[in-house]
């Protein structure tokens, strides 16, 4: 298998604004290797919500390529695409009429092809995987806090053990301790499955804590793709605002904190 999981080439988002035109991404080229953990940073509205959508297959691209696991993202968006890519949609998105097992066995039963008793299995088999006992199985969405439904939500993206997965603000919503336990268990199962993860997020913890790459869009395009150290390091008026404004201190403190990522 290539080392290229995520490759992105010349892209452009175009959407309609009246009578004009509204350019979201302009010749924007991204790749990302495999085990990495590519975090995509970017002031509001610099498209990387809809750019996650569009290497999900969701969302098509005005021109340009986007190729994920050597196929055109275009095939993701398919039957039995959760076999390729899981992503972790930014409000967990449960299916509110079913239970806790119910919502992780989705994408097997879309399938259609294994046998129930097996479904199950499969879905406790994820359930323990993300940090939740058996009792949690029969538990409806409304009966869970924060972090559990997020926890559900990535045991449903992961239920075909996809090599890529995709969070939009995983760590968005929650308090700083089931942050942080999100975070160390997101740490453990990309170390654990091999993951190589694309991930959007504004928390400079949730960024520290799991980056192996930070990629920052701005002017339409990704201005800078490396470390975290370099890119804290690069001379642009948004990284400078963003990391070394009045969050600097933070951003500094947790550079040294998370010697992972540096
Ligand atoms: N289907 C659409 N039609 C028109 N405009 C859209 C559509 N989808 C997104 N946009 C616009 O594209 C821009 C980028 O949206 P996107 O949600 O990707 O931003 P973002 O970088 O994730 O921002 P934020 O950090 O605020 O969540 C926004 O201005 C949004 O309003």
């Amino acid at each position: 298998m290539s080392a290229l999981v995520v490759e992105i080439n010349k892209l452009w988002t175009v959407f309609p604004n009246g009578e004009k035109e509204f350019v979201v991404h302009k010749d924007l080229n991204l790749s990302v290797q495999r085990g990495e953990v590519l975090s995509l940073v970017g002031g509001s509205g610099t498209g990387k919500t809809v750019l996650l959508r569009q290497i999900l297959g969701l969302e098509m691209p005005t021109r340009g390529e986007i190729t994920v696991l050597g196929r055109p993202a275009a095939e993701i968006g398919r039957r039995g695409a959760a076999s390729r890519v899981g992503m972790l949609f930014q409000q967990g998105a449960l299916f509110s009429a079913f239970s806790v097992l119910e919502n992780i066995a989705f994408p097997l039963r879309e399938l259609n092809t294994l046998p129930a008793a097996l479904i199950r299995e499969a879905a406790m088999v994820k359930l323990q995987m993300v940090g939740l006992g058996p009792d949690a199985a029969d538990k409806m969405p409304s009966d869970l806090s924060g972090g559990m439904v997020k926890r559900v939500a990535l045991a449903r993206a992961l239920i075909m053990d996809p090599p890529l997965l995709l969070l939009d603000e995983p760590t968005a919503g929650l308090d700083p301790e089931s942050s942080d336990s999100f975070c160390t268990l997101l740490r453990s199962l990309h170390r654990d499955m091999g993951l190589t993860v694309v991930m959007v997020t504004h928390d400079l913890d949730t960024l520290f804590e799991l980056s192996t790459r930070i990629a920052v869009l701005a002017e339409q395009k990704v201005i800078v793709n490396a470390a975290p150290k370099d890119v804290v390091a690069f001379p642009h008026p948004f990284i400078h605002q963003f990391f070394l404004g009045e969050r600097g201190q933070r951003a500094m403190e947790l550079l040294r904190e998370y010697p992972f990522t540096v």
